[in-house]
C-alpha cells in the first residue's frame, strides 16, 4: 500500500487529525508507526464504539502497529461497575473479541491492562513530571475525557490523576498515534503540549466522530461548552434504553430503532442518520436499500451516504422507512459479533453480570 492510500484509508470517516501534515510526514518515513485506542472497561459494548473500531482496523490496514489499551485502573478511578476490579477486568475481556468479529488482524495487535503500566515506576515519574506542566485548571478542564463535568474533581482526588494518567500512558508506550473519539481531545492535546517539553514523542491525534444517543439532541444544547455538550448527548452504556448494544437481539434492535429521535427532512440533530453515515458507511459504499410498498413509491436503493442524505433532506424518505432500513443493516452488523460472543459460555455469562452492574 503506497503513502496516499495510507493516508486515506486512516482519514476516512475521522473528525480531525491533529495534524494532518506530521501524518502524512511519518508515513513518509517509512519506519513502523504505533498507535493505540484506551478504553475503559465498564460495559457491554454499544454502537458508537463501532466507529472508533472501524478506525482501529483502517489503521492496522494501513499497517500501524496497534495496542488496544484497557483502561482497568481508570475505570476503577472514574467509579465505574461499583468500583469491582474484578469485574472490570472481566468487561475488558470481550471487547477484543468484538475486533475480531468485525475483522481486525487479532494477530497484529497487541492487547495491554493498565496493570502492565502502573506497575512500572518510571510510570508515576511520568505522571509527577506531566503533572509539574499542566495547571490545576486545565486539569480539571479535561476530565471530560472521562466523561465528567470540571466541578466533579472535588468527587475525590483520584479524579484529578486520571488525565495525567492517560497522558503517561501515551509515553510510556512510546505513541506515534492516539486514537479516540472527539471527546479525548484534551488529553491528546495536553499530551502534544507536554511532549516537547519533556523529551517524548508528540502523539499525532486522530479523533473519530461520536454517535449521539437515540434520543437525539435539540439545537438548544449545543448553546453549551462542546465538550460538556458533546459527552452528554453521545450514546452511552450509562444510559441503556438511549444505546444500542452488541449483545442486543434483533428485536430489541428493531424496537430501539422504532423508538429514535429521527425528524423528518433533519440530518444534523438526527441519530438515524447519523448511524447510517458513521456506521453503515463507515467501510465506504455500500448497496443499501429503504423497503417501501408500492403504493408508496416501491423500494429506494442507494449506495453512499450522500445519496442518502440528499433523499431524506428533501423528503423523499419517510422517516419510519428509514428506521427501518436502518435496523435491518444494523442486524447485520450486529449479528454476527453477538454470535461469536455468545458461543463463548463463560464470556457470555460475564457479560450477563456485567450489563446488570453498570454504575454510571
Ligand atoms: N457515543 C459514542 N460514539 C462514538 N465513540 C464513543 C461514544 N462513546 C464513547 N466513545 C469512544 O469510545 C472510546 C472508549 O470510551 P470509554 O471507555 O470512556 O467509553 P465511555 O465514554 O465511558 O462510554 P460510555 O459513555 O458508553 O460509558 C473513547 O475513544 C470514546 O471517545
Ligand atoms: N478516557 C478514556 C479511556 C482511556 C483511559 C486511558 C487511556 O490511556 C486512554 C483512554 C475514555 O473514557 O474513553
Amino acid at each position: 500500500m503506497d503513502v496516499e492510500t495510507r493516508f486515506s484509508l486512516i482519514k476516512r470517516n475521522t473528525m480531525e487529525i491533529v495534524t494532518e501534515d506530521e501524518l502524512r510526514k511519518a508515513l513518509e518515513e517509512g519506519r513502523k508507526l504505533r498507535g493505540y485506542l484506551g478504553f475503559e472497561p465498564s460495559g457491554i459494548s454499544h454502537i458508537g464504539w463501532l466507529i472508533w473500531m472501524y478506525k482501529f482496523k483502517d489503521l492496522v490496514d494501513a499497517n500501524v502497529e496497534m495496542i488496544l489499551f484497557a483502561a482497568t485502573w481508570h475505570a476503577w478511578i472514574n467509579d465505574k461497575l461499583g468500583g469491582n476490579m474484578e469485574l472490570i477486568r472481566a468487561a475488558a475481556k470481550h471487547v477484543a473479541r468484538v475486533l475480531e468479529a468485525i475483522g481486525v488482524n487479532m494477530s497484529m495487535v497487541k492487547v495491554v491492562y493498565a496493570e502492565e503500566l502502573v506497575e512500572r515506576v518510571e510510570y508515576w515519574e511520568k505522571v509527577i513530571r506531566i503533572a509539574k506542566h499542566a495547571s490545576l485548571s486545565r486539569v480539571k478542564r479535561a476530565l471530560t475525557i472521562m466523561g465528567r463535568k470540571a466541578s466533579e474533581g472535588e468527587l475525590d482526588f483520584s479524579k484529578l490523576i486520571y488525565p495525567l494518567m492517560q497522558v503517561a500512558d501515551i509515553f510510556q508506550m512510546d505513541l506515534d498515534i492516539a486514537l479516540g473519539g472527539m471527546d479525548q481531545r484534551k488529553a491528546h492535546m495536553l499530551a502534544r503540549d507536554v511532549a516537547e517539553k519533556l523529551g517524548y514523542k508528540k502523539p499525532i491525534a486522530i479523533h473519530t466522530p461520536l454517535l449521539p444517543s437515540l434520543k437525539g439532541f435539540t439545537r438548544m444544547d449545543t448553546q453549551m461548552d462542546i465538550d460538556d455538550a458533546l459527552s452528554e448527548v453521545k450514546m452511552s452504556k450509562s444510559k441503556p434504553e438511549e444505546a444500542i448494544f452488541l449483545i442486543d437481539d434483533d428485536n430489541a434492535i428493531v424496537k430501539k430503532i422504532r423508538g429514535a429521535y429521527c425528524p423528518p427532512r433533519e440530518v444534523e440533530t438526527n441519530p438515524v442518520m447519523a448511524i447510517a453515515k458513521h456506521i453503515i458507511f463507515a467501510q465506504g459504499k455500500k448497496r443499501f436499500v429503504i423497503e417501501r410498498k408500492p403504493e408508496h413509491g416501491g423500494d429506494i436503493e442507494v449506495y453512499s451516504y450522500d445519496e442518502l442524505e440528499n433523499l431524506y433532506r428533501n423528503g423523499s424518505i419517510h422517516p419510519l422507512d428509514l428506521k427501518n432500513a436502518v435496523a435491518n443493516e444494523l442486524i447485520k452488523i450486529i449479528k454476527p459479533i453477538r454470535n461469536l460472543l455468545q458461543n463463548e459460555k463463560d464470556l457470555w455469562l460475564d457479560l450477563e453480570v456485567i450489563s446488570h452492574s453498570v454504575t454510571r
